[in-house]
């Protein structure tokens, strides 16, 4: 790391769950029952996988969601592994050492992730290169992106795959054989077949996330991609602010829907912990919210249009993934400054037993609102007001 970057993570908290260990007992399990809707017991996790953790600095948590189990049906036991990180060598070097240098990394935390028996693992939005498009600079940003089919990237986690018995989704920078540029999660099934791809649905337009000017809403739907582990979709970063974005996922039959995103303190940490929580409890479905960690440093100043001095960071990428139940109940995050990987145990027949609890697939009148959207999307459509 170099040392502008170091200055800038040494003031952030380095995470929200350390402070919790400030209060006393018995009051801090009270507390962490009401913020997280179950005292967690930490998973136990391989002397092997922590060893490499410690080795190669990243942390290693890992949480048991506790569900009833049924009469008639086994449990559907399956272990997420969600992974954030920082990006590994400064951004003025080559693109090949750089995507390098993060292959490097990941392929350390996969193997991991492999001994604490994942299987389905998710990795960061956009994952194998910085997050540039604060730049709006396309040299050498757009030579980061690849086939999702047949891409170095995927042909490198298709082996890793087919080691580990792991499904893993590739969120990357995809170029199609039109040279156009997509945002992509690519899913890899745990027999290195590529299952699909997903391209991001919604493209913000806020701050410095200048992604429209490098790529076009996705075209690909909201598909749920049926693993030998259960049925998994992806909703990728700022697609979580659109609930309907979310339903579909829900509509189509996931189980589990991930998040990949990349965003900033100072942006959107207020609704960070709860829209992937809340997208849970409304769908009915596991959420894993991943968000990238670390300040990124740019070899040229880019202004935000704000009236501010330009910069070449894009602030701090605050990290802190967890994982939310249909039941409400969510992981303690991940740190906020160091890079880490999040073991989460789930029994997938939860799902159901919280749509027999609360009926919300039953009331949620889909009629009445498509009607009503069909309204809306008219050019003559007139708000229902009454004065
Ligand atoms: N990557 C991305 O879509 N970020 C937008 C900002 C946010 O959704 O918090």
């Amino acid at each position: 790391m170099s040392s502008a970057q170091e200055s800038v993570a040494s003031d952030e908290l380095s995470s929200v769950e350390s402070c919790l260990e400030h209060i006393p007992q018995p009051q801090r399990s009270k507390v962490k029952k009401i913020l997280y809707g179950q005292e967690f017991e930490p998973l136990a996790l391989p002397k092997t996988a922590v060893a490499i953790a410690t080795a190669e600095d990243f942390e290693l948590a890992g949480y048991k969601f506790d569900v009833p189990t049924e009469q008639l049906r086994a449990p559907r036991i399956v272990r997420v592994g969600a992974v954030q990180n920082k990006i590994v060598v400064p951004t003025i070097l080559p693109v090949e050492e750089q995507r390098n240098a993060l292959w490097g990394r990941i392929g350390k935390i996969i193997q991991t992730a492999a001994l604490c028996r994942v299987n389905i693992l998710c990795l960061q939005e956009a994952w194998t290169m910085p997050f540039a498009f604060c730049t709006r600079e396309k040299r050498p940003w757009c030579e980061f992106a690849e086939s999702a089919e047949n891409g170095p990237t995927t042909r490198f986690l298709q082996t890793l795959s087919k080691q580990y018995n792991m499904v893993i989704i590739s969120p990357i920078l995809e170029r199609d054989n039109s040279d156009v540029i997509w945002n992509t999660a690519v899913v890899i099934d745990n027999n290195g077949k590529v299952l699909g791809k997903h391209r991001k649905n919604h493209i913000p337009r806020v701050g410095d996330f200048n992604e429209s000017t490098y790529y076009f809403e996705g075209n690909t739907g909201h598909p749920v991609f049926e693993t030998e582990f259960g049925r998994v979709a992806i909703n990728i970063c700022y697609g979580r602010h659109h609930p309907l974005n979310w339903l579909m996922f829900g509509i189509n039959g996931a189980e589990i829907v991930f998040n990949p995103s990349a965003t900033v303190t100072g942006l959107s940490e207020p609704l960070w912990g709860i829209e992937a929580r809340n997208a849970a409890i409304a769908n009915t479905y596991f959420t894993c919210a991943i968000n990238r960690v670390g300040t990124e440093i740019f070899p040229n100043e880019f202004s935000s249009g704000d009236g501010n001095p330009a910069h070449q960071d894009f602030g701090h990428f605050y990290g802190s993934s967890y994982v939310a139940a249909p039941d409400g109940s969510r992981t303690p995050g991940l740190s906020r400054v160091r890079d880490g990987l999040l073991v989460s145990e789930l029994d997938l027949n939860l799902c159901r037993q919280v749509k027999d609890r609360w009926g919300f697939q039953m009331t949620q009148r889909l009629d009445l609102y498509a009607a009503s959207l069909a309204k809306v999307v008219q050019s003559d459509f007139q708000p229902q007001r009454i004065n």
